[in-house]
């Protein structure tokens, strides 16, 4: 197939797009892990899941750079409100065991209540 002249310019931004943004996300990723203090928490959401065929990032990338960078991921809809509610209350979940845990306790895993608790209406979570 041979694209137009237009079309080839819309291909090469799209995938110029697509480069800037996954080296973006690694950016802000190393920056957090360089200058945040170390007990912060980290979570990647890949927001519009709404619009799979749109994204600039793909689900598998995403996953790919949250294993990269040891952190929790999610698919987002703040459209469709899909695990919008779940990615702040398991960074709340967090921060309140972190804040008053007991020594007989086990430790919290946001991973794994984010695995248990995500909706799975075509969206992800990963760690
Ligand atoms: N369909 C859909 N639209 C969204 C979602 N989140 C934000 N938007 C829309 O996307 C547009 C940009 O949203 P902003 O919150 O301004 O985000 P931004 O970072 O400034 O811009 P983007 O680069 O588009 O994300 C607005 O019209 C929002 O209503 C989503 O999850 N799904």
């Amino acid at each position: 197939m041979k694209l137009s002249r237009g079309q080839q310019g819309v291909t090469q931004l799209t995938m110029f797009l697509h480069v800037f943004f996954l080296l973006l996300v690694q950016a802000w990723l190393t920056e957090i892990h360089e200058y945040a203090q170390t007990d912060v928490v980290i979570m990647l959401l890949g927001n519009k899941a709404d619009m799979s065929s749109e994204r600039a990032i793909r689900r598998d990338e995403g996953e790919r750079l949250a294993r990269e960078y040891s952190v929790p991921f999610m698919e987002t809809s703040a459209k469709t409100g899909v695990n919008v509610e779940l990615a702040f209350t398991a960074v709340a979940k967090e921060l309140k065991h972190r804040a008053v845990q007991h020594p007989n306790e086990p430790k919290f895993q946001i991973h794994e209540y984010i695995e248990s608790q995500k909706e799975k209406s075509g969206c992800c979570s990963y760690f």
